[in-house]
């Protein structure tokens, strides 16, 4: 099957016609000839590169009744997602070849977005000894990411290790950087004013602060490469544009609920608004926009942390961390950054794909939209806008912290590999069992 889209602007620009044919970019030009293609009226669309999310929970192996590989990849390509680093806190933890070939054959099977296991950095995620990080490198789903997010490598010896483990296999240690001496078990929102105000035990932003800048350190002693994950506080963003401006291989990741929500949403107590790491005050959004506007954050990742009920309604202090992120994230960042004037489609392009496929070294996506790439890309409704109704989304789950909003923007069709999983704001085949 073909597909010509009629008048569509590729990264925003001037409008123009584009052929997918054999699973790739076949043609780009004005007027094209339709042929055996089926044709899409593509006027007022902006087509992107399909995007590429580095921090996914999909909960399977383990926790099928919160998502599933399966249901998860549907909300990804509604999302305009191509392809989703599957995070490795499942269980059993992904700390060996078996789990993530079988987390990479089980995202084949569903066929919607290109799963890319993350290995665990750590033997079952508990920070002691290396997981098999070798044999996941070398096996079949030949891992590039490996992080023990959900847990912080806070060992200062078992992370150098790591960064010297990877090495030779191109990959990067993606760190939840929060060190568990400064923010205790019971924490549970940020700290300050609002800790104080609400009663609960609070995360001092510096917990994160101190990982990242010792990490770096060791990034650079190693000569490895970091990967920050959902960078939270102001800080985090001067310590890492101090470390890229001393040349150290560092990248991040900011979330979308990072972007645009702040700790004083927390004072009616809502779970739904509890998340690792914490939202923080409007200082620290204001410095993570800018920070993902000047390149310092490469990347938005959703950390799409999918919970059932059962562990998301209860009081503020016993519910899951965890909110929601694959069908909202492009709204989110139109929002935030492009409703701002902070970037343009060129940069949520480059900040949703292109750094993020290079970042988990993921062939064939985040790749510039001319001929012959490999047709992985999104269509977008810069004009159009979503009302956020939980009960419509597509995960298991339905802790989204966004219900009720109108976020800008729209996915009209995602295409994986030259084939639309997406047309018309729809999954082409339903929503998966
Ligand atoms: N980001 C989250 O709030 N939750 C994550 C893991 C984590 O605690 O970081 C999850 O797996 O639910």
């Amino acid at each position: 099957m073909s597909y010509l889209l009629k008048n569509v602007a590729p990264l925003g620009g001037a409008p123009t016609d584009v052929l997918i044919d054999n699973g790739v970019l076949a043609e780009l030009g004005t007027d094209l000839a339709r042929g055996a293609a089926e044709v899409l009226d593509a006027d007022g669309l902006v087509l992107l590169p399909g995007l590429v999310d580095l921090h996914t929970h999909l909960r399977e192996p383990g926790r099928e009744d919160a998502e599933t590989i399966a249901s998860g990849s549907a909300a990804a390509a509604l999302g305009g997602f191509t392809a989703v680093h599957a995070m490795a806190n499942t269980n059993p933890v992904a700390d060996r070849a078996e789990i993530v070939e079988q987390v990479a054959r089980l995202g084949e099977y569903a066929g919607l977005v290109e799963v890319r296991p993350v290995g665990a950095v750590s033997a079952g995620l508990r920070g002691e000894t290396l997981a098999e990080i070798a044999t996941m490198a070398r096996s079949a789903a030949a891992v590039r990411v490996f992080s023990d997010d959900g847990a912080c490598v806070h060992d200062a010896r078992l992370m150098r290790r790591a960064l010297e483990y990877v090495k030779p296999f191109d990959a990067v240690i993606a760190q939840h950087a929060q060190d568990p001496r400064l923010a205790d078990a019971a924490a549970c929102c940020h700290e300050g004013e609002v800790s104080g105000r609400l009663g609960l035990p609070g995360w001092p932003a510096v917990a994160e602060e101190s990982i990242v800048a010792r990490d770096v350190m060791l990034a650079e002693h190693t000569g490895s490469r970091l990967h920050v994950c959902h960078v939270s506080t102001a800080g985090t963003v001067e310590v890492i544009r101090w470390a890229k401006a001393r040349g150290i291989e560092v990248t991040a990741e900011v979330t979308p609920h990072h972007l645009l929500l702040t700790c004083d949403l927390l004072a009616g107590y809502d779970p739904l608004y509890k998340v690792n790491p914490p939202l923080r005050p409007a200082d620290d959004v204001a410095a993570l926009r800018a920070g993902l506007a000047d390149g310092t954050i490469d990347a938005v990742a959703t950390d799409h942390a999918p919970h059932a009920a059962h562990d998301k309604d209860h009081a503020f202090a016993d519910a899951a961390f965890g909110m929601l992120g694959l069908q909202t994230a492009l709204g989110v960042v139109a929002e935030t950054m492009v409703a701002t004037g902070l970037l343009d489609w060129a940069g949520v392009a480059d900040r949703m794909s292109l750094r993020p496929a290079r970042i988990g070294r993921v062939a064939g996506h985040g790749r510039p939209l001319q001929r012959g790439e490999p047709a992985n890309v999104t269509l977008v409704d810069p004009a159009a806008s979503q009302l956020v109704d939980p009960d419509a989304l597509v995960s298991r789950s339905r802790n989204t912290p966004f219900a009720g909003r109108t976020l800008p923007a729209a996915v009209r069709a995602t295409f994986l590999r030259g084939r639309p999983t997406v047309l018309d704001g729809k999954l082409v085949n339903g929503i998966p069992a």
